[in-house]
């Protein structure tokens, strides 16, 4: 009996080892096994949710809007009629992006340079867009910087590089904007797009960790005391979704992507189309009950990362008539 036992439980932490096996070799990039076809079930739609004129005679800023996800943003809250401002250090490329989104949906979109580490220069972008459109009644603090580096290799410039664009950047934009739409009794939208490892932290990524969870913790504190003067504060963590900017300074050989797609439920990236209309609907009337939110916008891959026993994805219905039985089989404690 005893050998009996011992038999079914060798062959059972063999065919348990080999499931480990081959979620290891998925996880360096071999043959996937559910990647792709579960992806079947999640098709992004691309088109505007909204209706056509949701944003008709509105202003929004979309900071690091000249490219990535903020560019997304742009284009599609200009097609719902907006007239939008791009805000960042490369002027060429927000002027590119501008005159292109321009001529596809008729709406301007202005192209003003802006540093957000520098508070004076935050100041004199926030002038320019007074002069050219009014205070804006969206603004969606998009702007961020990143790259994958161990923690000891970290030199104090490369913290504060990261930490100055993403949380101050963030606050700057938002305290200068606030306390001119304060003085002019005017309400607004605020979005900060965050991260999922901004509520888990991360290893490898610690200064971004570290600022993204300081923006939502402003954003949060914001929703709370600035809802008196007819602001609105919310929070977007996309989960992974390829533009050049992020996957050229976290995963610049491409190696993990496949891993990644593996723990996404849906079984994809996301878009940025998608990004762009969940952002596009939070900083629009419809949401306008919508304030102090965190909205995880991942295909499930937090949920994923986060479950203990979620590997058990890789067991097959054989490996579990055996697991069960054991189980079945145990008697006390
Ligand atoms: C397992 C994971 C697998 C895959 C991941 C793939 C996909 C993504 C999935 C999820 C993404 C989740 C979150 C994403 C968050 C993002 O924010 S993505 C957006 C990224 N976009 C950008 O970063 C665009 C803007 N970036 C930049 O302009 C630069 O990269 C910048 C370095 C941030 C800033 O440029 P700047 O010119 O101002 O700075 P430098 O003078 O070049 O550098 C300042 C100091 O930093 C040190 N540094 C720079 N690069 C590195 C590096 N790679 N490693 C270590 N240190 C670095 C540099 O040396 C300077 O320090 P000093 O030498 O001491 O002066
Ligand atoms: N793509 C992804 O998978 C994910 C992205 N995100 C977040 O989405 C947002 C957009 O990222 P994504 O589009 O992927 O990457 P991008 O690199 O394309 O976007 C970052 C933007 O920030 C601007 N920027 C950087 N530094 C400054 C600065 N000092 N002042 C003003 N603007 C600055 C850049 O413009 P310029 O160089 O002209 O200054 C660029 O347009 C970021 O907040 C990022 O953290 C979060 C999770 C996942």
């Amino acid at each position: 009996m005893a050998a009996r036992v011992v038999g079914r439980t060798g062959r059972l932490a063999a065919v348990v080892r080999s499931s480990a096996v081959r979620l290891q070799s998925r996880l360096h990039g071999s043959t996937g096994l559910r990647s792709g076809s579960q992806a079947n079930f999640f098709p992004p739609l691309e088109d505007a949710m909204l209706p056509s004129g949701s944003f008709n005679n509105r202003m929004a800023l979309i900071t690091g809007g000249g490219t990535g996800l903020g560019r997304a943003m742009t284009a599609t809250l200009s097609q719902l009629g907006a007239q939008c401002i791009i805000a960042s250090r490369k002027l060429d490329v927000l002027q590119r992006t501008a005159e292109e989104i321009s001529s596809q949906t008729g709406n301007k979109v202005h192209a003003v340079q802006c540093d957000v580490r520098d508070p004076q220069a935050v100041s004199q972008c926030v002038d320019q867009i007074e002069a050219l459109t009014g205070l804006p009644d969206v603004i969606i603090n998009n702007a961020a910087g990143n790259f994958v580096c161990p923690s000891e290799r970290l030199s104090p410039n490369a913290w504060k590089t990261i930490t100055d664009i993403v949380l101050n950047g963030t606050a700057f934009v938002t305290l200068e904007l606030g306390k001119r739409l304060i003085q002019n009794q005017k309400g607004a939208s605020f979005l900060a797009i965050t991260t999922i490892y901004a509520e888990s932290g991360s290893g490898f990524v610690v200064p971004s960790a570290s600022a993204k969870a300081g923006v939502e913790a402003l954003y949060k504190s914001l929703a709370a005391e600035w809802g008196r003067y007819g602001h609105r504060f919310n929070i977007i963590q996309p989960g992974p979704i390829r533009t050049k900017g992020a996957f050229s300074r976290l995963d610049p050989t491409g190696a993990f992507e496949k891993a990644m797609i593996d723990r996404i439920p849906t079984g994809r990236l996301g878009t940025p189309a998608e990004i762009a209309n969940l952002a596009a609907y939070v900083s629009s009337n419809y949401a306008s009950w919508m304030s102090g939110a965190v909205i995880r916008f991942d295909g499930g891959e937090y949920v994923s990362l986060a479950g203990e026993f979620n590997e058990l994805r890789s067991v097959t219905p054989d490996q579990w008539k055996l697991l069960e039985a054991m189980i079945r089989k145990t008697k006390g404690s």
